[in-house]
């Protein structure tokens, strides 16, 4: 029940991301934006040992889809990875922030906490790329929990630069973790992700 508070950040609420980072952001909401009530079902954990957690972190969207259809085809529990100071809705501030954020190798302070840890063997990560990297709160993220013995599986989103540089920082925060094949998918991939994640789930012999 941790993660209730987190889905309540600007995530929801922030515009598009277009295709580009040199163009504009759209002005409507996320096409792909998930019913409230969907987020309620998925965003609870409950305990299974031997489970899997899906965890992400997303702005506009696009990887929370990903995870939402992840959790699904696996079984696994949703769990959001959210700043205790929310993230700005405004795109090209955002922009700077993050970029500062990345210059200084910071750290931003998470709100909430995954509940049973211990009971999750199979931990999906995901994030969008910002800058060639993973945004900072991810590697907070990793650096708060024990990854010895886990396996840990990368998943992202771009609008064309994938995992960027992110899997050797991943591979150096989650100290102790098993790293699986991960899937990045660009903007225009994503028009068709099920598929993508699926044959890939398939490929992992991860699907339920
Ligand atoms: C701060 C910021 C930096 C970004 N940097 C890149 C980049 O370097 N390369 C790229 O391909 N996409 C970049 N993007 C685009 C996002 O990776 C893309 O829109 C992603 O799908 C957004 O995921 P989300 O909807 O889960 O937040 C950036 C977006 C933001 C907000």
């Amino acid at each position: 029940e941790q993660n209730t508070g987190s889905e309540e950040n600007s995530a929801s609420q922030a515009p598009a991301v277009s295709a580009s980072l040199s163009s504009a952001p759209a002005e409507e909401p996320a096409s792909d934006a998930i019913p409230e009530s969907a987020h309620d079902a998925a965003s609870s954990e409950s305990v299974k040992p031997g489970g899997t957690l899906v965890a992400y972190f997303s702005w506009s969207g696009n990887t929370r889809r990903m995870a939402e259809l992840i959790a699904q085809e696996t079984g696994g529990n949703l769990f959001e990875i959210a700043t205790a100071v929310p993230y700005t809705d405004d795109y090209n501030e955002l922009l700077d922030i993050a970029q500062q954020e990345q210059s200084e190798e910071a750290r931003p302070e998470l709100n909430g906490q995954v509940e049973n840890w211990d009971s999750y063997d199979t931990v999906f990560v995901g994030y969008p790329n910002w800058w060639s990297d993973a945004p900072m709160a991810v590697y907070t993220f990793l650096e708060s929990y024990d990854f010895t013995g886990k396996t840990l599986i990368p998943f992202n989103t771009s609008a064309s630069g994938g995992f960027g540089r992110s899997l050797a920082g991943m591979e150096e925060s989650a100290v102790g973790a098993t790293m699986l094949e991960g899937l990045a998918l660009t903007e225009s991939e994503l028009e068709d992700e099920q598929a993508h994640i699926t044959s890939w789930l398939e490929e992992l012999a991860l699907n339920r």
